[in-house]
């Protein structure tokens, strides 16, 4: 087996990468490490970066499993658009929450309310642009589901555990975007190894 996912399903980013390997239909071995995760083998390439790892396995392999940067040339640009606006909008605050209220009380350390909630006002605030797009699409990429949306997935998946869901729950387009792409089998796989990897509480 050529292709080694250095994570754990615990992570995010691990989980990111790892979805996108489903939607692939690619064989891959989950190599448990010490430190930042995930890191990537494909053969003799070796990668770090969640998000430059799913670009990766989109291009390579185009032709295998669901078209995830867009069949035609004309789709690319507003894909890129979309996957910037999760890296550069949504990323930030979603990952504190995660951090603040599933990370953090996993491992015994208090949460910082402020954070929270400078964290869910900016959030909304994204979430409100999301609803406006999704309103007249039904991707954040256009017709078809692309690395643009699945890349939300795996914070959105650990909100919807916390208080703050209403977040996206109050958001209906948010909402009916959430539930199409969270229920596709690649998602599905990855996030059942997830749910499988997180620690029960007592
Ligand atoms: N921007 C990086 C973020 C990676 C990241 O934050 N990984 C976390 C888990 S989700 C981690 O490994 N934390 C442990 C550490 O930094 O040692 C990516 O998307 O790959």
């Amino acid at each position: 087996m050529a292709i080694k996912l250095h994570g754990s399903w615990m992570s995010t980013a691990t989980l990111r990468v790892g979805a996108t390997l489903y939607e692939k239909g690619l064989d891959f071995e989950l190599v448990p490490p010490f430190g930042q995760v995930p890191a990537f083998e494909d053969g003799d390439l070796k990668l770090f970066e969640s998000r430059a790892i799913t670009k990766y396995i989109a291009y390579k392999y185009k032709e295998q499993g669901t078209e995830l940067v867009g069949a035609n040339f004309s789709e690319m640009p507003i894909i890129g658009v979309w996957m910037e606006v999760e890296a550069h909008h949504f990323a930030g605050p979603s990952t504190k929450l995660v951090w603040e209220l599933c990370i953090k009380p996993m491992i015994g350390i208090p949460v910082d309310e402020t954070v929270v909630e400078e964290a869910t006002g900016k959030l909304n605030g994204v979430l409100d642009v999301y609803e406006a797009r999704l309103a007249k699409n039904k991707y954040l990429g256009g017709d078809e589901f692309s690395l643009a949306d699945l890349h939300h997935l795996p914070n959105i998946r650990y909100i919807l555990m916390t208080p703050k869901a209403s977040l996206f729950t109050s958001h209906p387009h948010v909402s009916r975007w959430w539930s199409d792409i969270s229920s596709r089998p690649a998602w599905t796989k990855a996030a059942a190894l997830s749910d499988a990897a997180i620690p029960k509480q007592a």
